[in-house]
């Protein structure tokens, strides 16, 4: 494939950038990649296993002349990242960043964008509990979304060549109102991760007492749990600290939830307890059927359907 930009600059390099790196490299997507760590060992990693085809100790020399610069470091630390390299963003270049917040990050990094230069903000749907320079990999994007949340003054032809990249790397792309998009992810991610950090602290309080059984026999659902538990704390916190109001929204509701489940176990409630679980289980399968699990195994999804239980 031919290259959509001719040098891309990623700032952060980590799982995100690492797998874009990977990804555009394996494509022929960009001419040049070139990156920027802060910390000396980062660097010292990304120039180790050739994650770029140049890495920069100064983030002003690594944005110098780029058409496409990514912004792929912790949401809280994007507004320091502009203000650096904002002095020399080339005219004509497109800046994105890949937060999983998107209304701080806008807040935080559009004050900084010179005229001339396209801010495109966007998220990928798309990560694992790993971290750092060697975490990343070429297809973390394939079939998964890419949100972009371009302002209404974006010229649209920089948002059709960023999208034509992020399909290329196999995403699927949309675009969203970054307010929508932050209360979206709230339910879907955001109250999601908190709420498995909770229970693993739950468990953690709990070994004392039952002699590390909880962690010797965790079963299926505890484990995905320690799973997401085991995400980047710095990226957990920017991402609560940013997206405060919808979280705090959902976790409201999450909890009004939970007090009528505890009620209907404590009432013996059983005919509740089963409708809830239904009505539950009705929407883990239209995600499957909408094709939007990729990852989740074919077994039982027709035969057990109409199982009378
Ligand atoms: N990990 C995931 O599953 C996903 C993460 N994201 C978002 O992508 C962004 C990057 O996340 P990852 O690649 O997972 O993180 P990571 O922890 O693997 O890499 C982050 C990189 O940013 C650097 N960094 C941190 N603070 C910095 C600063 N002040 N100045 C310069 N560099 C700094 C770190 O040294 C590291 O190289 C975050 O905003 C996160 O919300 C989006 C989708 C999925
Ligand atoms: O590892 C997982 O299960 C994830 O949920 C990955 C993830 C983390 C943060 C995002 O903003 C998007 C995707």
């Amino acid at each position: 494939m031919t290259a959509l930009y001719n040098r891309v600059a990623l700032i952060g390099l980590g799982l995100i950038a690492g797998s874009m790196a990977h990804a555009m490299r394996q494509k022929g997507l960009a001419g040049e990649i070139v990156g920027y760590a802060r910390s000396a060992e980062t660097r010292e990693t990304a120039r180790e296993i050739g994650l770029c085809d140049q890495v920069y100790d100064d983030v002003t020399q690594a944005v110098e002349g780029a058409d496409l610069v990514v912004l792929a470091v912790p949401v809280g630390a994007m507004d320091q990242v502009a203000a650096q390299i904002a002095p020399h963003l080339a005219p004509g270049a497109t800046v994105t960043d890949v937060g999983s917040v998107k209304q701080s990050v806008i807040d935080a990094v559009a004050p900084h964008i010179p005229d001339g230069v396209h801010f495109i903000p966007g998220h990928p749907l798309a990560g694992t509990e790993h971290s750092g320079p060697r975490s990343g990999f070429a297809t973390l994007f394939r079939n998964r979304w890419w949100l972009l949340t371009p302002l209404p003054e974006t010229d649209p032809a920089a948002v059709q060549r960023l999208t034509d990249l992020l399909q290329a790397m196999g995403a699927k792309t949309d675009q969203m109102d970054p307010q929508h998009h932050d209360l979206v992810l709230a339910v879907t991610s955001h109250a999601p991760h908190l709420i498995a950090y909770t229970m693993v602290g739950v468990a953690d309080h709990l070994r004392r007492v039952t002699d590390d059984e909880v962690i010797q026999y965790s079963a299926a659902g505890f484990r995905d749990f320690t799973r997401i538990a085991a995400s980047d704390p710095t990226m957990w916190r920017d991402v609560f600290l940013h997206n405060k109001e919808a979280t705090l929204d959902i976790l409201g509701r999450f909890t009004e939830e939970l007090f009528v489940l505890q009620r209907a176990i404590r009432m013996g409630d059983g005919q509740q307890l089963h409708d809830y679980f239904t009505r539950t289980r009705a929407i883990r399968r239209g995600i499957i059927e909408a094709g939007q699990d990729t990852d989740a195994p074919d077994f039982g999804r027709s035969s057990d359907k109409d199982a009378d239980r």
